[in-house]
């Protein structure tokens, strides 16, 4: 891919922490978050880095290599926002991978493609969120992109009710996705006991899914960003 290393991205914040979601939760990561997403989530923690005043530093390419490079970071996530959304993101995200030894993992909301990266050779590590109903958002999902999962993908289900607990169970069960990616189920945060969702795995004998809590809410205050 011919890459200009000039094209811009809005960076609201970078910064490194342990990563608190998805398959390599408590390992360090370098957080990219871009500005900006197509849905509003009922529950999203980050809704000031999608009001269309947020301040954001227009980055270039080369300026985000050299931030990865400068991190000494192996594991590095691109979020938002909602990354896939950007224009050209493709370029920044294959520029980042022409780095050795780097693990970069999308974290995206499930309503923008994946196909187009299926048959890269360095293919960035997919966290999909399926929006269900207590997001609000459950109309955006494109399920085409179950077709385009890896085995080291993960599927998230963002559950803060009984109802999307269910919702959660018929997803998986109709798309056959513990066979296709990690399936992971994390409660909106606050609004559900982890405790319930234990249970309803018991009750629907769900051995190949985990359950996750977002590790940075319980180790800092829950509302601080940066971390
Ligand atoms: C802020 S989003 C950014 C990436 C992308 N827009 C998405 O939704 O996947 C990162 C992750 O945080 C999760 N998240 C946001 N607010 C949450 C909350 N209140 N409780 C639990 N998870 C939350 C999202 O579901 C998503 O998996
Ligand atoms: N520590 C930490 N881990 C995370 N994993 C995914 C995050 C995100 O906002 O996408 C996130 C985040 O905001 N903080
Ligand atoms: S898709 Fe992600 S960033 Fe956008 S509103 Fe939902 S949780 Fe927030
Ligand atoms: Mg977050």
């Amino acid at each position: 891919m011919d890459i200009n290393y000039e094209l811009t991205f809005p960076l609201v914040e970078h910064f490194i922490s342990i990563n608190g979601e998805g398959r390599r939760a408590g390992q360090l990561a370098l957080f990219i978050r871009l500005a900006g997403c197509n849905l509003d989530c009922s529950y999203c923690d980050t809704k000031w880095a999608n009001k269309a005043d947020v301040k954001f530093e227009k980055k270039t390419i080369r300026e985000i290599v050299d931030i990865v490079k400068n991190s000494n970071c192996k594991n590095v996530t691109l979020t938002g926002g909602e990354p896939l959304l950007k224009k050209d993101v493709d370029k920044l995200i294959a520029a980042i991978l022409e780095l050795d030894d780097i693990r970069l993992e999308i974290e995206t909301n499930g309503s923008q493609p994946i196909k187009k990266y299926d048959d890269w050779k360095r293919r960035p590590v997919m966290t999909l969120d399926y929006k269900l109903a207590s997001s609000g958002c459950e109309a955006a999902m494109d399920t085409e992109n179950f077709n385009y999962l890896h085995k080291e993908d993960s599927v998230k289900f963002v559950s803060g009710s009984r109802a999307d607990l269910e919702r959660t169970l018929e997803i998986i069960t109709k798309y056959d996705l513990t066979s296709k990616a990690n399936c992971i189920i994390s409660p909106v945060f606050g609004q559900i006991e982890p405790v319930e969702i234990v249970d309803f795995m018991k009750e629907h004998e769900m051995n190949d899914v985990f359950l996750q809590l977002q590790m940075h809410k319980i180790i800092w205050d829950p509302n601080k960003q940066g971390v």
